[in-house]
């Protein structure tokens, strides 16, 4: 086990400002070490966090935390800065229920003024807190100076830049940290992306105290003594002209993230004089002082638990294959015979899969970097000039494309096909990850149709079904992890607009599933048969169009009829109970339960775990079913 003697005597950063330069070059590798150790028993974010420890370091030791807002763009690099403020004692906890989150988040600890996990929020959050302080806000505690570590991937993002706009315009004292490691998960895409490294390509990394002390030196006398503005000095040592500069914003740098000496001279002679907004350019390496991270080609951006010496992780060997390869798998089927398949992602290429597609059709795949809303537009773009776009994104980032699906998409009845993974609860990522709004949020626009597979092989002929639909927006869901190891077809079959398929005829009390709680729904029904009740079971497949046919007989046939879907209120049952309330179905006393996310934010757990906290696994199912036939109140019935 390494010795940790300068970290173990830090509670609080206060502590930081009694150890000298040297002592805190020492608290970095200490550092280091315990962030590697304890995600080697946890698994998480790896590589982000390795990349800022001397960063960390350095901000904790020169600013003022809490009472100076530090600010971490989506918060996967947090890691470090949790030993650091008094957090220590739960880093074995991170990601597990009840411990810490793998993200900053305002409810646990003073010193994350703002949670995130969303990428490209930091600079707007820290002029908030700029103007805030500005204007007299005083929270407890009172308001020092706001810092925003951003990194090249986020800044990307147009959010980021609508506030370097703002905040170049208001012209405020605020610092942002541009950490330039020139990797996103994969390698970033876009021109951004070129331009930061056009900066200085040509062009050393700057030793900007020797550059400092030698501007200083040439300096008549009293400017020596008294070079007041940091941007009387900074002019000496920037880099003129960047795009940075020309949008309002002192530029400084770049600077090596990895020589804490440097940094810390930065960040006291800012900290000292800048009064105007700063942005500060240092360049990082992902993965920073561990081997395994530092090469693997995503430079250990999110790792399993795994073996501290050889870098080996624990991965659980799978049954089934993960959803999203069967999704790449079968858009790279259909697209063999279909050119017109162009398939987008915004910077999630692994994780949608679309890396695979890419190897087969490098043209025709698109990472637009973290843009989700372009993203969206784009494909918009793609269906208006007579493409079969499949937007690729994640339940929970395609949240932030919502205006651009309504206004791009939909009022215009363009046949993007949404290709929605993470559906539902996805585990140690928490409640910033989940994926539970989108058929709430898709199945009220008009023309759009919304699916939901229930197992693996559904999967595969609901890719069939958007390619075969070119008659507006199409969206399929589909959830995290492996599927149910069910016997995949041969080629996907288009299956019919609106028409769901029953599972099993039963009696008394129908369960109508939309999505991959069918699983769950049998494991309820087999409990259920030893009490001699059969469900009645169907698969939905469509929350929009309904398929009021299936539904209305069913709520005919049985005296009971109950939803379940992996999904926030508003989705699926609330389309089905409108449906019953028009059509006076409720009239004639049909039991009605509707099953989905109750309303809190879930922290994270295990998926299952998240289940059992929002009743909604196969005993919750059981006894939703025993309430609703009212059997659980007169005990078990013959
Ligand atoms: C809006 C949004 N889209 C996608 C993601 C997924 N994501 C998390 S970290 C990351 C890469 C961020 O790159 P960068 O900002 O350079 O940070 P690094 O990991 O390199 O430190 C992405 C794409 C996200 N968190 N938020
Ligand atoms: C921080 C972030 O947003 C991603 O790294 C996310 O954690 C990826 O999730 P998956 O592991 O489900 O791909
Ligand atoms: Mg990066």
């Amino acid at each position: 086990m390494t010795q940790t003697p300068l970290l173990d005597k830090v509670k609080t950063p206060a502590d930081l400002k009694s150890l000298n330069d040297r002592e805190l070059r020492q608290l970095a590798d200490e550092l280091r070490a315990e962030t590697i150790s304890a995600v080697s028993e946890t698994g998480g974010h790896l590589g982000a966090g390795l990349g800022v420890v001397e960063l960390t370091v350095a901000l904790h030791a020169v600013f003022d935390t809490p009472r100076d807002r530090l600010i971490w763009d989506v918060s996967h690099q947090c890691y470090p800065h949790k030993i650091l403020t008094g957090r220590r004692d739960r880093i074995r906890t991170l990601r597990q229920q009840d411990g810490l989150s793998g993200f900053t988040k305002r409810s646990e600890s003073p010193y994350d003024p703002f949670g995130a996990a969303h990428s490209s929020t930091s600079i707007s959050a820290a002029l908030g807190f700029t103007m805030a302080r500005e204007l007299g806000g005083a929270p407890d505690p009172a308001l020092g100076d706001a810092i925003a570590v951003i990194g090249d991937g986020s800044i990307s993002a147009g959010m980021a830049f609508e506030a370097l706009n703002n905040a170049g315009h208001l012209g405020k004292r605020m610092f942002v940290v541009l950490n330039d490691n020139e990797m996103s998960i994969a390698p970033p895409t876009g021109a951004m992306s070129s331009y930061l490294s056009r900066i200085y390509v040509d062009k050393p990394v700057q030793d900007l105290k020797q550059a400092m002390k030698g501007a200083i030196s040439l300096l008549p006398g009293p400017f020596q003594e008294g070079a007041r503005r940091a941007k009387d000095l900074l002019k000496h040592v920037t880099v003129g002209g960047t795009l940075f500069e020309e949008l309002g914003f002192n530029y400084l740098g770049p600077i090596d993230g990895h020589d804490l000496d440097q940094l810390l001279w930065v960040f006291r002679t800012l900290r000292e004089r800048a009064d105007e907004p700063m942005l500060v350019h240092v360049l990082t390496q992902k993965g920073k002082g561990y081997a395994p991270a530092e090469g693997a080609a995503d430079r250990g951006h999110a790792r399993a638990k795994f073996d501290l010496v050889t870098g080996k992780q624990h991965k659980s060997p799978s049954n089934a294959p993960s959803y999203t390869k069967v999704f790449a798998e079968s858009l790279i089927a259909q697209a063999q015979n279909d050119d017109k398949i162009v398939a987008v992602t915004a910077a999630m290429p692994d994780g949608t899969g679309l890396d695979l597609f890419a190897k087969h059709f490098p043209k025709r795949m698109f990472d637009v970097a973290i843009a989700e809303q372009h993203g969206v537009t784009f494909c918009a773009g793609l269906a208006a000039g007579g493409m079969k776009p499949f937007c690729a994104m994640y339940s929970t980032f395609l949240q932030r494309g919502y205006d651009q699906v309504v206004h791009d998409v939909a009022i215009q009845r363009l046949p993007v096909r949404f290709a929605i993974d993470r559906a539902g609860l996805v585990g140690a990522d928490g409640a910033t990850h989940a994926g539970s709004y989108d058929v709430a949020f898709l199945a009220n626009l008009p023309g759009f149709v919304v699916m939901a597979a229930a197992d693996e092989a559904e999967l595969v002929h609901m890719v069939a079904t958007a390619v075969a639909h070119d008659d507006g927006p199409i969206a399929f869901r589909f959830p995290r992890g492996e599927g149910e190891g069910v016997e995949m077809p041969a080629k996907g079959v288009p299956l019919e607009i609106g028409k769901g398929r029953m599972i099993r005829q039963g009696k008394r009390v129908a369960i109508l599933s939309f999505g991959t709680r069918l699983g769950e729904v049998l494991k309820a029904c087999e409990a259920l048969g030893a009490k001699g009740i059969t469900p009645t079971v169907a698969d939905a497949r469509f929350a929009k169009p309904l398929d009021r046919e299936m539904i209305l007989e069913l709520a005919r046939t049985h005296e009971a009829l109950i939803t379940i879907e992996e999904g926030a209120v508003g989705g699926f049952g609330s389309h089905v109970a409108q449906l019953l309330a028009d059509e006076g179905v409720f009239d004639h006393g049909l039991k009605y339960r509707s099953m989905v996310l109750p309303d809190i934010f879930i922290d994270q757990a295990s998926p299952r775990a998240m289940y059992d906290v929002a009743a909604m696994n196969a005993p919750h199912i059981e006894a939703k079913v025993l309430e609703v036939l009212g059997v659980a109140q007169m005990g078990k019935r013959a």
